[in-house]
């Protein structure tokens, strides 16, 4: 503004008469003056710890006159699937023994959604010491190692035992959960190693929690940044559920949120019609349409 000016007038609203100038009524004082420190003043906090910067945020920081930003590195992560059934998409039909490899398809997305970067992808044989060799190498090169399948205690179950010659300490080694009870955390060789259940559906339920949160951590932001819980209504009724607390997979629509009627820990097709999970305490009663429910979106 210049000196003595206190207001701006469009040129629309002035009309020149001579050597003068006319200006239409009613802009007082301050008219389309943006003063000092009404969007954000010197030493506001403008972008929190944690925060993602993304294309609005981005803006904010260049704003604020930011050259160099603090920012975290990508936690590095590779992901082993495990079990001689599995063959890549396209080729499972080629063997009769054959299951197609869906699901490091699936954590390698929710991976780089978090801001993480896939390092490694890789299926393993089942056959210990060339797991516990894999997991040395992925070790050395990640940050985050995630197994799955294999989590549960059959005898070529061998994700725990992939990890044991390399130190592994185990913080959980199952969650009283449905589904994904055999779902696993533990530290080896300085580096984060999340073991996934193989059932699929277990698998994007876990890894939405645990993966998610884990990141998360890594990144500097807390979980509740990331896990939004939500109330929300039923759209119909749900059935009581079992001992474990179970994260029912849902459907949001105009009237709410409707549970998917296959509830199964391995079917894949349900993994594309639900974008919510319900959660429900251990042994909870059955609940109305209208009931409302903690939801997170999956
Ligand atoms: N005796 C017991 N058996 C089982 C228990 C138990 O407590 N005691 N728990 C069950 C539960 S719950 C789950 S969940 C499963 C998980 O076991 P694993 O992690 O060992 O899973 P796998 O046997 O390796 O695989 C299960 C299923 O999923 C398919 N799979 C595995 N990986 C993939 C992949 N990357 N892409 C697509 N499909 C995959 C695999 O072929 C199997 O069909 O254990 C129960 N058993
Ligand atoms: O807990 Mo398992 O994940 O139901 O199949």
């Amino acid at each position: 503004m210049p000196k003595g000016a206190d207001r701006v007038i469009m040129q629309e609203y002035s009309a020149r008469e001579g050597d003068t100038v006319r200006f239409a009524e009613g802009y007082g004082p301050g008219w389309h003056v943006r003063a000092a420190g009404s969007d954000f003043s010197a030493g506001d906090l403008l972008l929190d710890v944690g925060t993602r910067l993304g294309s609005r945020t981005i803006v904010t920081a260049a704003a604020a006159d930011q050259a160099m930003l603090k920012v975290c590195l990508r936690p590095k992560v590779a992901i082993i699937g495990t079990g001689d059934e599995l063959a890549p998409p396209g080729e499972a039909h080629l063997r009769a023994d054959a299951v197609p490899e869906s699901v490091t398809f699936g954590i390698a997305a929710m991976v780089q959604h978090a801001g993480a970067e896939v390092i490694a992808r890789i299926i393993g044989d089942d056959s210990l010491p060339a797991l516990e060799r894999l997991a040395g190498e992925m070790l050395d090169k990640a940050d985050v190692v995630i197994v799955t399948g294999g989590a549960s205690v059959g005898e070529r179950d061998f994700a725990k035992p992939m990890f044991v010659s390399h130190g592994l300490e185990l913080l959980f080694s199952k969650v009283a959960m449905k589904p994904g009870k055999p779902v696993w955390l533990g530290r080896a060789k300085g580096k984060w190693v999340l073991g996934l259940p193989g059932n699929p559906t277990s698998a994007m339920v876990t890894a939405c929690l645990f993966l998610r949160a884990l990141l998360a951590g890594l990144q500097g932001q807390s979980i509740t940044q990331v896990l939004q819980w939500r109330e929300l209504p039923l759209a119909c009724q749900m059935p009581a559920t079992g001992g474990r607390e179970t994260f029912v997979r849902a459907r949001w629509g105009a009237d709410g949120l409707r549970p998917l009627g296959n509830q199964d820990s391995g079917v894949q097709l349900a993994l594309a019609q639900a974008d919510w999970l319900i959660r429900s305490a251990p042994n909870s009663p059955g609940l109305d349409a209208g009931d409302t429910v903690t939801a997170l979106e999956f």
